[in-house]
């Protein structure tokens, strides 16, 4: 068992971040997970009544909050949800079914308790932290200038690590910004290359033509920025939005303060991809909670090798996602927790062991 005062502290987290090299570096000294902890997880579930490995992606889950917690055994009794809210200059284009002004429609029913997030959230006990970023000021659109300048790419991706609360069992981050898919889009775009149209869909629940012209939007956007774009963090600046940026600050805070982050849908991949195009291995300590409708994610998840464990044709955002597959990790540790080993049963632990 590992030694919880081992630890990062909050101080580490929280030192702030001078400048973009500086955040390059910080990608590339994250903390390893433990596998001490992981393997006494592991170890357990050998022991458990039950055929070994026939849990599935249960076993995996418990073996993971214990390799980022690290601790054995691992607790899921303070999860955090974290909404971070955004606007999008390229809004302006006709890019959503719906006007900017929602985005701060929706803040306050967050705030309020009003939105699906709230009522997930409620079902896992876990606290719902909003985090509105400049709502009033969009970020540039991103056909006319960079989305941020360095100065506000850092605020808004140090907000997002200043949300995320020490001691929090799962982090699962969320978003909320009219316009965000097409950000997301172009982030994937810029990234990953391939054809425009692979990355955009619906979102919001644009009609074909409004996806035409999205295809248009982010063709152009990387023909403008491409040059100027040399990693994950530069396409986070220049293509994303402070809601975005901050997920991916919040990504990152859970991983000095050892909290497993369980991911969301396509916007929420896009930062995960971004910190990953920057920090290989900056992903190390997320699941991915479910594939979105938005027919971008899929392709995304399979360039992260990642899989997700829930597939249930939401394109919500908000952390919707990542809250009810976190659900099902609390389904599992009661499981490891709780189940009978076959001595303590008194059942026979097989023929072929
Ligand atoms: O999480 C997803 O995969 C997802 C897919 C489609 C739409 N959304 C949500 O819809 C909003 C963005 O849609 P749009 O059409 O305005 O770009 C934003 O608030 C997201 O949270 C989220
Ligand atoms: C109403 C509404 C709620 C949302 N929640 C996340 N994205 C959203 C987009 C809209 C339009």
């Amino acid at each position: 068992m590992s030694d919880p005062n081992s630890l990062p502290t909050r101080q580490q987290s929280l030192a702030p971040i001078k400048d973009l090299s500086a955040l390059r570096r910080m990608l590339q000294d994250l903390p390893p997970g433990n596998e001490h902890a992981a393997g006494a997880a592991a170890a357990r579930e050998e022991i458990l009544t039950k055929p070994p490995g026939s849990l599935g992606r249960l076993e995996e889950i418990v073996a993971w909050l214990a390799r980022w917690q690290g601790r054995y055994p691992p607790v899921m009794d303070d999860p955090q949800v974290c909404v971070f809210a955004g606007n999008h200059g390229v809004a302006e284009t006709g890019v959503s079914a719906y006007p900017p002004v929602v985005t701060e429609q929706m803040v306050q029913n967050f705030e309020r308790g009003g939105a699906a997030i709230n009522q997930l959230s409620a079902e896992l006990g876990a606290k719902v932290t909003v985090v509105p970023l400049e709502l009033a000021r969009p970020v540039n659109n991103f056909l006319h200038a960079p989305a941020m300048t360095e100065g506000e790419f850092l605020e808004a991706f140090q907000s997002g690590m200043h949300a995320v609360r020490p001691g929090a069992s799962v982090l699962c981050p969320g978003e909320m910004g009219i316009g965000n898919t097409t950000a997301a889009s172009a982030i994937c775009f810029a990234l990953l290359g391939g054809n425009p149209a692979d990355w955009c869909g619906r979102g919001s629940g644009i009609s074909t033509g409004t996806v035409e012209r999205k295809i248009e939007v982010v063709s152009e956007a990387v023909r403008l920025h491409g040059n100027a774009i040399s990693d994950g963090l530069d396409a986070l600046r220049i293509l994303g939005g402070r809601e975005i940026a901050a997920m991916a600050g919040s990504i990152v805070a859970a991983r000095l303060l050892a909290i497993p982050v369980m991911l969301d849908g396509f916007i929420c991949s896009a930062a995960a991809l971004a910190l990953h195009c920057s920090g290989p291995g900056s992903l190390a300590h997320c699941m991915v909670g479910h594939s979105s409708m938005e027919p971008g994610h899929r392709r995304l998840l399979a360039h992260l090798g990642l899989r997700p464990l829930l597939d249930l044709d939401l394109r919500l955002g908000e952390g919707t996602g990542g809250v009810l597959a976190t659900l099902l990790g609390r389904a599992a540790l009661r499981c490891h927790l709780g189940m009978a080993t076959f001595t303590e049963a008194g059942v026979h632990s097989g023929i072929e062991r």
